[in-house]
Parts: structure tokens; sequence; C-alpha cells
């Protein structure tokens, strides 16, 4: 699915006569595109994946879906597009004393039908579906738990699974890495930017994990106060866009940027005694 954003302005639904959380965002997604946006708190990270979900209004400017202003559907129609659209948000609303394996499910109801979609909240519809999607982020084992008894990370990985089970064309996610240890979250990105990239599907992913989006996606929207700091390939992000974007934010990098001047560590010695 092709992504445009057109000048944009979005306020928080929570402060409507606010200073606007997204100002004059010019943004392009091509189909199958994967984009990382990066930037320190409250740069509107959220806000962005949040209109562009068709969840919240622009208040100035145009959301274009392939071509379609959302916001100038009819009801029917827009829910049609909004089944095109999977929003996986930074903590999933998972109800507490579902199975995994209907949270996953759920991922699927825009493509079944009112009467398939409740059955299969009592007789799984897709249970190798599912399986198979939690597999994908090592929580086959899971199946059968209930979403309560789960970790954050654990849930966080169950809301992911979701996607693959979905019909989306358009993942908007963020921040999927917030609850998990460093080697898994390299293997959820992984996985993740693999699928997609399967699938063909257009990927905004928000993260805080700077050194991590470098790695596995090729173009980085950089944001800050709302606007559009960088858009740049990821090779050519260098460390002067990441102190000007994290400017009074530092402590969000998560791994202090070495300066390039600065000499090599030492290598650790071990002494045997
Ligand atoms: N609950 C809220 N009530 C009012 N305004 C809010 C609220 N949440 C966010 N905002 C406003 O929207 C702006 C953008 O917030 P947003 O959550 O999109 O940023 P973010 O980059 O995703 O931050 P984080 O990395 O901390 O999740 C904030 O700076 C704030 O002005």
């Amino acid at each position: 699915m092709r992504l445009t954003l057109d000048s944009l302005h979005a306020r928080h639904p929570a402060a409507p006569k606010g200073r606007d959380a997204l100002r004059g965002i010019n943004l392009a997604l091509q189909p199958g595109e994967q984009v990382a946006v990066i930037g320190p708190s409250g740069a509107g990270k959220t806000t962005l994946l949040h209109v562009a979900a068709a969840a919240l209004k622009p208040a100035l400017g145009t959301l274009q879906l392939d071509g379609t202003d959302p916001w100038q559907l009819r009801t029917a129609a827009l829910q049609r597009l909004r089944s095109q659209l999977f929003l996986a948000p930074q903590v999933p609303p998972l109800p507490p004393r579902q199975r995994v394996v209907t949270a996953v499910l759920a991922g699927r109801l825009p493509a079944w039908g009112l009467l398939k979609s409740l059955r299969s909240l009592f007789y799984p519809a897709d249970i190798g579906g599912a399986h198979a999607a939690l597999d994908r982020f090592g929580l086959a084992d899971k199946l059968f738990a209930r979403v309560d008894r789960l970790s954050g990370g654990e849930r966080q990985r169950v809301a992911l699974a979701r996607a693959l089970v979905s019909p989306a064309k358009l993942w908007l996610v963020d921040e999927p890495l917030s609850a998990l240890d460093p080697t898994r979250a390299e293997t959820v990105i992984r996985t993740l930017t693999a699928e997609a990239r399967e699938r063909g599907v257009t990927m905004l992913v928000s993260m805080h994990q700077v050194d991590t989006a470098l790695a596995h996606f090729s173009r980085i929207l950089g944001l800050r106060d709302g606007a559009v700091a960088f858009d740049l390939p990821a090779a050519d992000v260098s460390r002067e866009h990441l102190l000007q974007l994290y400017a009074q934010h530092e402590d969000e990098l998560h791994q202090p940027l070495a300066s390039p001047d600065a000499p090599a560590a030492a290598p650790v010695v071990m002494h045997c005694r």
C-alpha cells in the first residue's frame, strides 16, 4: 500500500486546543517500503502512526492511502479501508482472560464475516495459522495460555503475531521492542521485517533503539517536536544527525555514540591466577 502525508498537522485527542503534535509532515512510502521512525520522547512518533492508521483525523493537510483520502470516505468504505491497516500499539489492549489463540486470530477478523468471527471466539477457526504466527515469535507453546498469564514482552509478541494473520497491507508498529531484552529484540525485528518483505506489506515502525533501526531499515525518518528533522537512507544518517535529533535528550540514545575521535576502547585483559 502507498502511504502519503501532505503538509499534515495533527493534535493529540486529549489536547484538542493544545499545540499540534505533528506540524507540516510531508512523507511518502511506496508499496512494500519499510521505514523506521526515531526521535526523542514526545517527538510525535505515536501520533504519526495513529494518523497513518486513519485512527486520528488530521487537523490540517491530507493523508492518502493508495491515493484515497480515508476521511473523505463513507463509513462502510472507511471500514473496508481500515481492514487493510494494522496498528500495533506499544501496549497492546489484549482482553486479560482471553486465550492467546483467540487474541492472535483477532487479527484475521477483518477478513471474516460476522458469523465466522463470532464462532471463532468460542471455536478458534484457524488454530494452525495462529500457531504458525506465534512460532515465528518464539511463542508456539503459549497457544492456549491465558493472556493475563503472559509477561509484558510475551504480550507484545502476541500482538505482533496478529499482524501475520491479518489481511493488512500497511503495518504501523509502535515501539515493538520496548519490553524485550536485546537478544529477543533482534530476533523480533528480523522476523517482522522479513515477514513484511515476503508479503509485500508497507511498514512504518517507531523505535527508541537507534542502533537497531539503523541496522534493520534502509530508510530512517527522524522526528523532533512534531516535524521531520531528516528523512534519509540509513547509510547517510551521521553521528551529527543523531546528536541534533536527540539534543537535550541524549540519555534516550540507548548506546551513547562514540566520538569518531575517541581512542578505541582498550581490550579487556583477563588475568589468570
Ligand atoms: N495523553 C496526552 N495528552 C495530551 N497530549 C499528549 C498526550 N500524549 C501525547 N501528547 C502530545 O503529543 C505529543 C506527541 O506525543 P507522541 O506520543 O506522539 O510522541 P512519541 O514520540 O510517540 O513519544 P514517546 O517516544 O514518549 O512514546 C506530545 O509531545 C504531547 O504534546
